[in-house]
């Protein structure tokens, strides 16, 4: 292909957006340090793989379309820029560029190389090989060529050549509206397949953590059904579409011929998803509608109007509008997520500050990218390519662990909200239902085997002259005391607890009523023996006593059956009414 179209595409990206200003700053750089001397030649086989960044020398297109004669041309009179170690990149929507590098086959045999410009949003880009002046080849390609038109069906433009034995010159036109990054990545065939494989593992091992946690979630979602596991699932799925979608992998799956705005629609849309369900996610983990309202009501209409806005564009076919929202949108998204942990720091939410380092972490690493590919300050290579994916991974993780740890203190809330529903606050004895709950089942089993058991009830004797006495605070000293007492007496599988205001029961399993008699008569010398100190001599602590349980594994002499239970209770009440009746501070049996 030759010349300039005006169907430009916009591949747009998270790079291509946080990258302008820092692209101007490199431009500014390349100026001031760039070196007149011409570029190293590339001499293979020696050189198996590398960028070719200092290789290269390059100038733009000033005020038209020029044609490759004109640029040969140029090359050899004109001064020109030289490449950074890496990459060139020279500002978004600038004018096509030129570029040129000489290959130096040192052998006598074709040597069989991959070229590949590691950035897939570029819309247009020409490659000539020149051998002895001649034009040998020429590959057209970029997003702007359908999938199967492009000289390799792959994931960036990127043609294998044969180079001849000597001298070949490449020069390469690139054309597009996005930034102009411009990592020219040259490798023999071989180093290519197997950085290739390297990286289909990186990748595969990291989309397949996130989308493990996407579906993990999904799961506690689903059978939980709090919102949160679910837009954390979607975000991670959107992680995922944002990042098959930039590295260009997404775009080697759908191939189909859509026309030539497609991939640009279907970019942005994947990159705002990503951006929208992480700050829904945000705001409902960190619960900001509590304590920040405001700052949440600005997140949701963020985070509902940008979307609608960048529809609105693609019903009007504006895709320079939508674009600038997706700009906006996730050009703020990482600021609002620093800002939401820090709201949450200062409402002293749990967890604020591992949202924070998440939130934090993925900020840094998407901007060292963003350096990178703008060529300022961080080299750019594999690592500072990924640093993005690094970050993301590591936020996403990170607040997996959050949420992990949020479940965990929902259930030992609920554990203790279940402790408490079942004990009395004041003794830590076994409330009523918690006595019913613990004795029913063994119950049941007596019954079944036609077992001994007694029911003893317990009540403090004259409690009320304590409470009016010494004030009800020393009322509940002496509950508790009581208490402590009943529980030091039994025996394990004894079930002790508060069966109302200053009444007490325990459930003897496997003890007749003969026996419960002796272990009531223990309680109420322990009862008896409790000092307190604060309490005056004259006031003495007693309790009394109503028994009932079996005799020879009989009740009432009949045996257990499922009403037992209730009866000896109400055998037991009136044994300890008689108790009471006959002077109380004794144990009695109904009979
Ligand atoms: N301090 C305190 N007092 C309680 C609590 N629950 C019930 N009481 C009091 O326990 C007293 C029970 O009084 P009564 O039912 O008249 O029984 P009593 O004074 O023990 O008399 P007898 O049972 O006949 O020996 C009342 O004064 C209640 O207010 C509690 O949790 N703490």
């Amino acid at each position: 292909m030759n010349g300039i179209s005006n169907n430009n595409k916009n591949g747009f990206t998270i790079e291509k957006y946080l990258a302008p200003l820092l692209l101007v700053f490199s431009t500014l750089l390349g100026v001031f340090f760039s070196s007149d001397s011409s570029a190293e030649t590339i001499a293979i086989p020696q050189f198996t793989q590398g960028h070719l960044g200092k290789y290269t020398e390059y100038f733009r297109e000033s005020d038209r379309e020029i044609t490759l004669t004109e640029a040969r041309e140029h090359f050899n009179t004109v001064p020109l820029s030289k490449g950074s170690s890496h990459s060139i990149s020279l500002g978004i929507d600038v004018a096509p560029v030129w570029m040129t590098f000489t290959v130096d086959n040192t052998t006598d045999m074709t040597e069989f190389y991959r070229l590949s410009l590691e950035t897939p949003w570029i819309d247009y880009i020409d490659t000539w090989l020149i051998k002895d002046g001649e034009v040998i080849n020429h590959f057209a390609g970029g997003d702007a060529y359908a999938f199967e038109k492009r000289p390799m069906q792959y994931r960036f433009y990127a043609f294998e050549h044969e180079y001849p034995p000597g001298q070949t010159q490449v020069i390469i036109r690139v054309e597009t509206k996005g930034p102009m990054a411009l990592p020219v990545y040259f490798s023999s065939v071989k180093a290519a397949i197997s950085r290739d494989i390297s990286s289909g593992y990186q990748f595969g091992a990291l989309y397949g953590i996130m989308i493990a946690l996407a579906l993990y979630n999904l799961v506690l979602f689903v059978f939980i059904r709090q919102a949160e596991y679910g837009l954390y699932c979607l975000y991670l799925l959107g992680f995922v579409l944002n990042s098959l979608s930039y590295t260009g992998q997404l775009h080697t799956i759908i191939t189909a011929d859509y026309g030539v705005y497609f991939q640009d629609w279907l970019d942005i849309f994947l990159m705002i998803t990503y951006s929208v369900t992480g700050l829904l996610f945000a705001r409902t983990l960190l619960k900001t509608k509590e304590y920040a309202p405001k700052l949440d009501r600005l997140v949701l209409r963020i985070a509902l109007y940008i979307p609608l806005g960048m529809l609105t564009g693609f019903v009007f076919d504006q895709l320079i509008f939508s674009a600038i929202l997706s700009f906006l949108l996730n050009s703020s998204f990482v600021f609002l997520f620093i800002i939401l942990g820090i709201k949450a720091l200062q409402a002293k939410k749990p967890f604020a500050v591992l949202f924070i380092l998440s939130s934090v972490t993925a900020a840094l690493c998407i901007a060292i990218s963003t350096l990178a590919v703008a060529g300022f300050l961080v080299p750019y290579n594999d690592y500072t390519f990924k640093a993005i994916e690094f970050g993301m991974a590591f936020e996403a993780i990170l607040l997996a662990s959050i949420l992990a740890r949020q479940f965990r203190v929902a259930q030992i809330d609920k554990r203790i909200a279940e402790k408490y529903a079942r004990t009395d606050p004041l003794t830590e004895l076994n409330n009523r239902r918690g006595f019913k709950e613990l004795t029913q089942p063994i119950f049941e089993h007596i019954v079944a085997n036609q077992r001994e058991v007694t029911i003893v009830i317990i009540d403090i004797d004259n409690f009320k002259n304590v409470n009016d006495i010494y004030g009800h605070s020393m009322g509940d000293i002496v509950l508790k005391s009581v208490a402590d007492a009943i529980t030091d007496s039994c025996r394990q599988g004894d079930i002790s607890a508060r069966w109302g205001g200053e009444e007490f029961i325990v459930f003897l399993a496997e003890t007749s009523e003969a026996q419960g008699l002796m272990q009531a008569e223990k309680i109420r010398r322990k009862i008896e023996a409790i000092k307190i100190d604060d309490i005056h001599t004259q006031l003495s602590l007693t309790a009394s006593f109503g028994i009932s349980g079996t005799v020879n594994g009989c009740f009432n002499q009949a045996t257990l059956d499922a009403q037992s239970m209730d009866n000896m209770l109400r055998n037991a009440d009136k044994a300890l009414y008689i108790a009471k009746q006959n002077g109380k501070n004794q144990v009695k049996i109904f009979c």
